[in-house]
């Protein structure tokens, strides 16, 4: 198995907060790797080390075989930070064309991937709307469809499903299944919602800034000794468990 991600002895502090603590894991290719913890367990700041959006103070993060952070990697990342970055005097689709020209597609495969994405998440029929008349949900889902626009080897996604209503939720969410199941895709997402975490093929707990249980979601409750996910996260919220 190829190993995509491979985090050895992280840790980050910001100012005398210690926010990650010797953070150790690899993800091998081909998987949906979820990490669930209770708010400012250092869930974001984790992802956005794997990104390269910011630097360890120790230790290090490779992607794809590469140190990060490092910009021709980032060709192969797709990420959904947790809040919109989206031009909002731009329309839908002029967002999606904007950060499609980052990157290194023809104009047939980039019009191709624009309709893919907008597909995907329910979008073509508001493409040519200012992102500014969009909803919440809708903004959701357009920073969904931008980190996919470039066909990435590597998703992450930061509560991708937050405020997208659970019909839209499940499709995305197959889709995700079929992008790790066919196209070998690795998949990060962090979640609150716990029939998410169960979809995943791993989950680590996060809890101030340290990973204190991983497994697939069955290891996880017969460790917690838990009926459903509700259950493993409460049970791992808890001090001394
Ligand atoms: N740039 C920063 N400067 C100072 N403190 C920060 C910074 N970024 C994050 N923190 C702090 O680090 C801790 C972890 O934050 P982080 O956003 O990683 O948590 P999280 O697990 O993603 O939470 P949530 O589930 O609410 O998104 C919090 O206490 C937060 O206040």
């Amino acid at each position: 198995m190829k190993e995509t991600i491979k985090i050895q002895n992280v840790s980050k502090s910001y100012g005398k907060k210690v926010v990650l603590r010797k953070v150790d894991f690899t993800i091998e290719q081909g998987n949906i790797y979820g990490f669930i913890g209770p708010s400012g367990a250092g869930k974001t700041t984790l992802i956005k080390l794997i990104v390269g959006m910011d630097v360890p103070d120790s230790g290090s993060i490779h992607v794809l075989d590469q140190k990060m952070p490092n910009l021709q990697v980032l060709q192969n990342i797709g990420y959904m930070a947790q809040s919109d970055a989206l031009y909002t005097q731009l329309t839908g689709k002029e967002n999606l064309l904007f950060f499609a020209s980052l990157y290194k597609l023809r104009k047939t495969e980039m019009n191709e991937r624009i309709s893919y994405a907008a597909r995907l998440v329910n979008l073509t029929d508001d493409l040519n709307k200012k992102v500014a008349a969009y909803s919440g949900g809708m903004k959701r889902r357009l920073s969904l469809a931008i980190a996919l626009v470039q066909n990435p080897q590597v998703l992450i996604l930061d509560e991708p499903t937050v405020g997208i209503d659970p019909e839209l939720r499940l499709s995305i969410w197959n889709e995700l299944i079929r992008l790790k199941t066919e196209e070998r895709k690795t998949i990060i997402v962090t979640t609150h919602v716990m029939d998410e975490a169960e979809r995943c093929d791993y989950i680590s707990m996060v809890r101030d800034g340290a990973i204190i249980a991983t497994g697939t979601p069955g290891e996880l409750k017969e460790r917690y000794d838990a009926n459903n996910f509700d259950e493993v996260f409460l049970y791992a919220g808890r001090k001394g468990k």
